[in-house]
């Protein structure tokens, strides 16, 4: 038999056969892996978030396929995919013999989806995490309608900030001074138009991308306990994400100068307040940047290069030093993640194993970096 190896060979003698092609031949033997570099992180979560089922064409946890292709399941997009593209990419790499100067370690991680506290926050400060030795890092993006792939260099800080108003309460009747719901009203009006000039500044310039300027929702008003009690408290929630060239501090202020403008008895307090913003620089002064975008140019694929308007697991890889770009190779896709009906085109999916196996050859033989020694 003089083939590659065929079904019918014993597996022991595949994996012989295999071997004898890695040339480890003296004075420069290609052992494989060079464990004195830093490694490859592939990271991805494996919750998923809630379902409304009754909004979905199929059941979310089926995986139905339909005639045309198209995968629908909770996590199709985020980020069940990606996982399996990783796992399918290195094996396919594998199989074909190939080792590289740097190792790739792959993480499957809980809890991304309700902020990685219980998960990504704690690994990163632990031994076995630092024994990865990671020097690089990829996780999750998101899909890109166009012909485009998206590829995320930072993300926007989280704040979740509760306002709480407290004021003179008495009967519904009555026109009572001071009341709680007056100032939550000037504080919730200051918020929201500092919202209004963020929107219209993203809308008239068509060069900012969503995650460069700063967003807030009101997303909970609580209080009161009766039509015609005036309550002596009131609050209101924010989910603010912060863009990551904002001074968090002057910023922090500017908040409790809104209360504070509100009146007595004003106070907010922070549910979230993510304080480490990190940029993984985008140019040739990063050569994973050089060789994560130049395997783009050389498969003649599009990328655009953007800050992610939400949270992932990269804000803990980028908070310890680690460089790390978000990416979901999902192009000519409706970015559908948390949405009903989450679905995936099969051919999307496959050639996004594609991209990875071209990707992860170029990562791990990035030379050695001055960062590794
Ligand atoms: C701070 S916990 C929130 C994490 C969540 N991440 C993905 O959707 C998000 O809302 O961005
Ligand atoms: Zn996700
Ligand atoms: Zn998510």
């Amino acid at each position: 038999m003089t083939s590659k190896g065929s079904e019918d060979e014993h597996p022991s003698v595949t994996l012989f056969r295999r071997y004898l092609r890695i040339r480890t031949v003296q004075p420069k033997p290609d052992y494989g892996t060079n464990p004195s570099l830093s490694s490859i992180l592939l990271n991805s979560h494996t919750d998923v978030v809630p379902v409304f089922e009754e909004h979905w064409s199929h059941d979310p946890f089926e995986a139905f396929k339909d005639s045309e292709g198209y995968i629908y399941g909770r996590g199709t997009q985020d980020m069940k995919c990606v996982s399996m593209q990783y796992l399918e990419a290195v094996r396919r790499l594998k199989v074909e013999g190939h080792s590289f100067p740097r190792t790739i370690h792959m993480t499957f991680v809980p809890d991304e989806e309700i902020g990685g506290h219980h998960g990504m926050e704690l690994f990163v400060e632990r031994p076995e995490f630092r024994a990865l030795r990671a020097g690089f890092a990829l996780d999750e993006g998101l899909a890109n309608p166009t012909d485009a792939f998206t590829v995320f260099y930072s993300e926007r800080s989280v704040w979740w900030v509760r306002v709480t108003s407290t004021g003179r309460p008495g009967h519904g009747s009555r026109f009572i001074e001071d009341t709680a719901a007056e100032k939550l009203h000037k504080v919730v009006s200051s918020i929201l138009a500092f919202r209004e000039k963020e929107r219209q500044r993203l809308q008239s310039n068509p060069h900012l991308k969503e995650g460069a300027v700063t967003s807030v929702n009101l997303t909970k008003l609580e209080g009161g306990v009766a039509y015609n009690v005036v309550p002596a408290s009131m609050s209101a929630a924010f989910d603010f994400r912060v863009a990551p060239d904002v001074d968090l501090k002057a910023f922090e202020e500017q908040l409790h100068a809104w209360c504070q403008a509100a009146g007595e008895g004003v106070t907010l307090e922070f549910a979230q307040k993510w304080m480490k913003p990190r940029v993984t620089p985008i140019d040739d002064s990063n050569p994973w940047w050089s060789a994560f975008s130049r395997v783009f140019k050389d498969m003649n694929l599009t990328l655009e290069a953007e800050i992610f308007p939400a949270t992932t697991d990269s804000r803990y890889l980028r908070a310890v030093g680690i460089p790390a770009l978000g990416f979901s190779p999902m192009n000519c896709t409706p970015v559908l993640l948390h949405d009903h009906d989450e679905r995936l085109h099969e051919a999307v999916f496959l050639r996004g194993i594609d991209i990875y196996t071209q990707l992860l050859p170029a990562l791990a033989s990035v030379p050695a970096l001055p960062s590794d020694s």
